[in-house]
């Protein structure tokens, strides 16, 4: 198991990997394939679905590539080194389009929405949103009930190397298109304007705001109730 606690780590355990090209690949023609521990095989009588590595498909596709009627391939990456984290017994919502790598942690009542992506080590807690098109970067860490605004990037620790990971503790918003760079720490409850670039850590209870982002506020009541957090979206029944 690789130690998620060491940008180095990762980097190597990524270098070490087998690299994958898996695909989906539909056979037919006056072709029998065997089931076999090579790759998954369904159908039958010369019509076929095959799963698994592609070179290791195609080299049998080759061999009786004449008998072949029509092929058609799907695929979705290439010399991959990262598996996608398996989350069909999540407790959270996930919605189309997220891609999220193995290796993360997604806690209950989570929200992960179209587009966001979120890399190994990456914790989402109890609670928070990933908005569309956000980006956690490798260890990124949310706490509970964070909103990670549209298209705002938290810094991930592999490049450049960070030894700290950028922690955003519970209650935080963090308005649509911010960055929160290597290492930062955002503190409970406080609110990140929109479009900010966080280079420095943020107390707890104040909104901060621009490029770098200063303290503007310290949070008051039309600032909660600008980022209020909507249960309803969190709820799965
Ligand atoms: C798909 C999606 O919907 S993703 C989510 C999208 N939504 C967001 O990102 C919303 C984020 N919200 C914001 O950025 C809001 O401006 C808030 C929450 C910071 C406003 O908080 P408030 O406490 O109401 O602050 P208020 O509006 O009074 O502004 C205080 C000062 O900060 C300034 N300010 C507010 N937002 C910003 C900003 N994004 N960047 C720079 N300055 C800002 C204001 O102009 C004001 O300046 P002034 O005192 O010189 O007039
Ligand atoms: O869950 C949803 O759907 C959300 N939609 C929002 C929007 O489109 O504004 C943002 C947060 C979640």
């Amino acid at each position: 198991m690789v130690n998620l606690n060491d940008a180095y780590e990762i980097a190597k355990y990524i270098k070490d990997a087998e690299k994958q090209t898996p695909v989906k690949v539909y056979v037919s023609g006056n072709i029998k394939i065997e089931k076999n521990d090579k790759y998954k095989v369904f159908g039958q009588e010369g019509s076929y679905i095959l799963i698994g590595d592609y070179q290791t498909i195609m080299k049998d596709v080759e061999s009786f590539k004449s008998s072949v009627d029509d092929i058609h391939i799907e695929y979705d990456r290439r010399n991959s080194a990262i598996p996608l984290y398996n989350f069909l017994h999540a407790e959270a919502r996930i919605e189309p389009g997220a891609l999220i790598r193995d290796m993360v942690t997604i806690e209950k009542n989570a929200v992960i929405m179209m587009g966001a992506v979120i890399n190994i080590g990456a914790v989402v807690g109890e609670g928070s949103m990933v908005d569309m098109n956000a980006v956690i970067g490798a260890r990124g860490m949310l706490g509970k009930n964070v909103h990670l605004g549209a298209c705002s990037v938290v810094a991930g620790v592999l490049e450049p190397p960070s030894a700290t990971p950028v922690i955003i503790e519970d209650d935080v918003l963090i308005g649509a298109n911010s960055v929160i760079l290597e290492g930062v720490r955002v503190g409970k409850g406080s609110v990140v304007a929109a479009g900010s670039v966080v280079t420095k850590d943020v107390p707890p209870g104040v909104v901060v705001a621009g490029s770098p982002a200063r303290i503007i506020k310290k949070k008051d009541e039309k600032t909660a109730d600008k980022t209020k957090v909507m249960e309803d979206l969190r709820k799965l029944d």
